[in-house]
């Protein structure tokens, strides 16, 4: 559906678009497998021969984390493994004078494109290609590579401007993400599809049951999203710390269509049946009949568990979204672990997405290579389960 690597030939210069988005911590940006990942679609471009400009973003204006791409391009070398200069500047004489002087497998980064005003308005690729930036940039390549699948939620300048003016093409990264990620709408198991729903995103869980009602058998739930059911299915669970951010204002959105779901899915969701709590500063375990609303509940229990993972065990298909628990604390990561264990322990197909949920194979020392694909994307990876297109990828398949 849309070009490859395969299809550019050498020798080229090349645009490409990365996600090399990161969590920032006192204004240090921290390492994570974006880099990795995006590493093999630069490196295979610098194989080739061709000239790199790699364009990307971090933060939004107004957080901390919108800062300068001058420590992405550090980062990035070390995954490439060859150097990679970088240009305080995005697309004006600076940056295009970079692009000038720039060798034949050499590799530049330019500056966090969110800091060009024509980037972030949600605008159709028309009038993206119509920017300035979009203008003042394209005519310095011959060929476009949007890798940025994570990003491709959003229809920004630098996601969707650059095809209507250059021969588009889909990076590794891309093209892996939209694969797997799409298989769950797009492709036939021969035998049962589970998914895998947790985390603290109620709304984000709910849209995705809803758009899969037909090609899911079992729905596992866990999370702050498995407690919303429980609440539902009439259990004294939701304790709120402060002033109501996990839960109360979450089940007042989405009461009705949570109670909606459990009524006409009944047989195909399953709850938690135990949960984990803290007590003298471990970890206790408590049945959901025996729970009283008196303290945060931050993990499955262990029955809950070995129940998942013989349904899991039975699949074809797992996919994955949220976490089960509060895995960043060793003593509530059981669930969320046993799970992503249980997953790895079979060879069914499997997709692990969230940004934290994938986060805890790293954690806790998983082989990715168990699973058959751990995504980097957490809204792009959504919006892909609830089958709706992305901007950034339908401007890299247009035929016109
Ligand atoms: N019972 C719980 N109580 C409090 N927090 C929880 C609980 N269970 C899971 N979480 C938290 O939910 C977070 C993951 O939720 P989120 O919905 O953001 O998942 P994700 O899909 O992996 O991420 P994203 O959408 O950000 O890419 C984890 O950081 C975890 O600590
Ligand atoms: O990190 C991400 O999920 C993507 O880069 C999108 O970032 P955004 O939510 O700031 O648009």
């Amino acid at each position: 559906m849309f070009k490859t690597l395969d299809d550019i030939g050498s020798g080229k210069r090349v645009l490409v678009r990365l996600d090399l988005n990161s969590p920032v911590e006192d204004g240090i940006v921290k390492d994570n497998r974006r880099f990795a990942r995006h590493a093999r679609t630069v490196r295979e471009l610098v194989e080739a021969g061709h000239r790199v400009v790699v364009i990307a973003h971090q933060g939004r204006p107004g957080r901390d984390s919108f800062v300068s791409l001058d420590q992405h391009a550090d980062l990035l070398a070390e995954y490439v493994e060859t150097p990679v200069a970088f240009v305080d500047d995005v697309h004006g004489e600076a940056a295009v004078a970079a692009i000038r002087d720039l060798g034949a497998g050499e590799v530049l980064l330019l500056e966090n494109v969110r800091m060009c005003e024509d980037e972030l308005p949600e605008r159709s690729p028309t009038e993206h290609a119509d920017s300035e930036f979009v203008r003042s940039l394209a005519p310095e390549f011959d060929c476009y590579v949007n890798d940025a699948y994570s990003a491709a939620h959003r229809s920004h300048a630098s996601l969707v401007g650059f095809p209507r003016h250059l021969p588009a093409y889909a990076g590794r990264v891309m093209e892996a993400e939209y694969e797997a990620n799409t298989s769950i709408a797009n492709r036939e198991f021969d035998g049962p599809v589970t998914m895998v729903l947790g985390g603290a995103k109620a709304t984000d869980v709910i849209d995705v049951m809803s758009a899969l009602d037909e090609g899911v058998d079992n729905y596992l739930l866990g999370g702050i999203v498995g407690e919303l059911f429980l609440r539902a299915a009439g259990y004294d669970v939701g304790y709120d710390v402060g002033d109501g951010e996990l839960y109360d204002h979450q089940w007042a959105d989405n009461e009705d269509r949570i109670r909606e779901l459990l009524a006409e899915r009944a047989d195909r969701i399953r709850l938690p049946v135990d949960l984990a709590y803290e007590r003298d500063e471990e970890r206790a375990e408590v049945p959901v009949e025996g729970v009283e609303k008196t303290q945060p509940l931050l993990d499955v229990g262990a029955t809950t568990v070995g129940d998942y993972g013989e349904v899991i065990e039975d699949s074809a298909a797992v996919f994955v979204k949220g976490a089960l628990g509060v895995f960043e604390d060793e003593r509530f990561a059981d669930g969320t672990v046993g799970i992503l264990e249980s997953i790895a322990s079979t060879d069914c197909f499997s997709v692990i997405g969230g940004g934290d949920t994938s986060r805890a194979i790293e954690l806790y020392g998983l082989d990715e290579d168990y699973f058959s694909h751990v995504s980097i994307a957490g809204g792009a990876y959504v919006r892909a389960l609830t089958g709706q297109s992305l901007p950034g990828v339908e401007a890299l398949s247009r035929d016109d």
